[in-house]
């Protein structure tokens, strides 16, 4: 990848008019029930990325808001339109790149990006958007010759090309490689800074921190947290960690003023601290310790549910 998109630098800026709004959304499969009274806004220029783990329900909840899936219940509108009743000019307004997708392995990357670019009344330019994808070499392949990282940037050509004013991005960077990603979050930086509205999923925490405006992180279809990169968490779970080593072995201290610990302990023991790192908590690290809270609350909801159970027997 090597040239994002180009596009105006003046920054649009984040405006306090949600794009997309959720309330209490709920989805059932039969018996099992996917997402669980989610709500949240995103505003519109705003970058939104939805963590969680694997089946938490990340991908129900966007693919209700692109309109493939239908909700149980609840309220929500996109760009202003409930997606259950979107129409064409609505959806054309839409970027989507889905977790997985069907391209056509026939064509080649030219022909499919743009195939899709005809589809839209204000399309990007067909060149600009292979060659921001990093695709420019391979614009003359066929899809079905690719590696699975190269079609994955294929999804994300057909994504943007149509000029969407609300991207959604599902695991969009799964199978890049590192330097690919880097040059993804650059055309993701510049969509942005073109104004549009990103809701992105990812397993890539250091993605969601590198792109992120608020991130929101679901747990068995529930919300746990919601809020800017930097604070998620609250303060308490961003203590900075000093570690060390001595003739114990590994040692750590949580407090909110290394500089000072770190001076006292090497006053004390006379010399440079083995080892030494001062470790400011990752979203990676906040992130775990949200999803292990909410594992160990659901499993004591479950617990006292069987008690009750037991009870009653
Ligand atoms: N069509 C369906 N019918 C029944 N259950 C489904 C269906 N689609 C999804 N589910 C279930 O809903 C749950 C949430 O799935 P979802 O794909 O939304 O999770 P996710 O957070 O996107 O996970 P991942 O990170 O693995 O992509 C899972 O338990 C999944 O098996």
């Amino acid at each position: 990848m090597t040239s994002p998109i180009n596009v105006a630098q003046t920054s649009a800026g984040l405006s306090s008019s949600p794009v997309v709004e959720v309330r209490n959304l709920v989805k059932r499969y039969g018996a099992q029930t996917t997402v669980s009274g989610v709500s949240f806004d995103i505003v519109r220029g705003e970058t939104f990325a939805l963590l969680g783990p694997n089946g938490a329900g990340k991908s129900t909840t966007i693919e209700i808001l692109e309109g493939y899936r239908d909700r149980t219940s609840g309220d929500v509108q996109v760009l202003g339109v409930d997606p259950q009743k979107g129409d064409l000019a609505w959806k054309a307004q839409l970027g989507i790149v889905l977790q997985s997708s069907a391209e056509a392995a026939h064509v080649t990357v030219r022909e499919q990006v743009e195939q899709f670019a005809a589809y839209y009344p204000h399309p990007r330019d067909v060149d600009e958007v292979i060659a921001a994808v990093g695709l420019t070499d391979q614009s003359k392949t066929r899809i079905g010759k690719l590696s699975g990282g190269q079609r994955r940037r294929v999804d994300v050509a057909l994504g943007v090309v149509g000029r969407p004013q609300l991207l959604f991005l599902d695991e969009p960077t799964t199978g890049f490689d590192p330097e690919a990603r880097r040059h993804f979050w650059d055309l993701i930086r510049s969509l942005k800074a073109e104004g549009t509205t990103i809701l992105l999923t990812t397993h890539y925490l250091d993605e969601a921190a590198q792109l992120a405006d608020r991130v929101a992180v679901i747990a068995a279809g529930r919300l746990v947290e919601i809020g800017p990169v930097d604070t998620i968490g609250g303060a308490d779970a961003r203590v900075p960690v000093v570690r060390w080593r001595d003739a114990a072995g590994l040692r750590t201290e949580r407090t909110l003023e290394p500089a000072a610990f770190v001076r006292a302990l090497s006053a004390e023991i006379g010399e440079e601290p083995r080892d030494l790192e001062v470790i400011r908590p990752s979203l990676e690290d906040v992130y775990l310790g949200l999803v292990s809270a909410a594992d160990a609350k659901a499993a004591d909801a479950t617990s006292a549910t069987h008690a009750t159970g037991a009870a009653h027997v």
